[in-house]
């Protein structure tokens, strides 16, 4: 059985982000705010040498808190899809996207075979395309994972996630930054090239 390597330690709350404490670091803060696209900010930071992971992508039942927020039966299941996000050859972002079934319909099926495609190449080229406020929360490192997975990375991260509307259905996205990403300035973003 798949173990997400991080997991959320309290509930998601919404800006404003410097009023939490403890606070992120600096640096990290306009990348936890950013409503554009992180993989055009990721690919722009990384001239390029961008690549995603997929750790897992299955359909599953979501999390009861995540079925909340998507206002799914408990016992709904969706496509959940975990990935590592890279940069220079670091992985810089893990990031746990639920896709409910009735969100990948019509001309929304595509979504159900990604693969190593960045889920945001297909959602920011959408001209329709809507994102929910963002919310933040620290992630730890899933206990229940071996030391050695994940080696290195620091125990507790900063992680965002937002809902977005695609033809009026919703799509939960979180992204974790891990210890890796050391952004010296705020995200910019390269136009996507589909
Ligand atoms: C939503 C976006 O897509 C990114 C790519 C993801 C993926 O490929 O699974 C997941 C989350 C995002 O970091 C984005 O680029 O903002």
């Amino acid at each position: 059985m798949h173990q997400s390597p991080y997991v959320p330690t309290g509930d998601w709350r919404g800006q404003p982000l410097e009023a939490t404490q403890p606070q992120p670091p600096a640096p990290l803060l306009p990348w936890l705010e950013y409503s554009g696209s992180l993989t055009a900010a990721l690919k722009h930071l990384s001239d390029g040498d961008f690549h995603v992971k997929v750790l897992n992508q299955g359909w599953q039942l979501p999390r009861a808190e995540e079925c909340h927020v998507l206002k799914l039966h408990e016992h709904s299941r969706a496509l959940v899809r975990e990935v590592l996000l890279y940069g220079r050859g670091q992985p810089w972002v893990y990031a746990r996207s639920v896709l409910p079934l009735r969100s990948l319909q019509g001309k929304s099926r595509n979504l159900r075979s990604l693969n190593d495609q960045p889920l945001g190449e297909l959602l920011f080229s959408e001209p329709g395309i809507r994102r929910s406020d963002i919310q933040f929360n620290r992630l730890q490192r899933n206990p229940r994972l071996q030391p050695e997975v994940l080696c290195g990375e620091h125990e507790n991260a900063w992680g965002r996630r937002s809902t977005f509307w695609l033809r009026d259905k919703p799509l939960l996205v979180a992204e974790t930054f891990l210890s890796a990403f050391q952004p010296e300035g705020p995200p910019t973003a390269t136009v996507i090239n589909n």
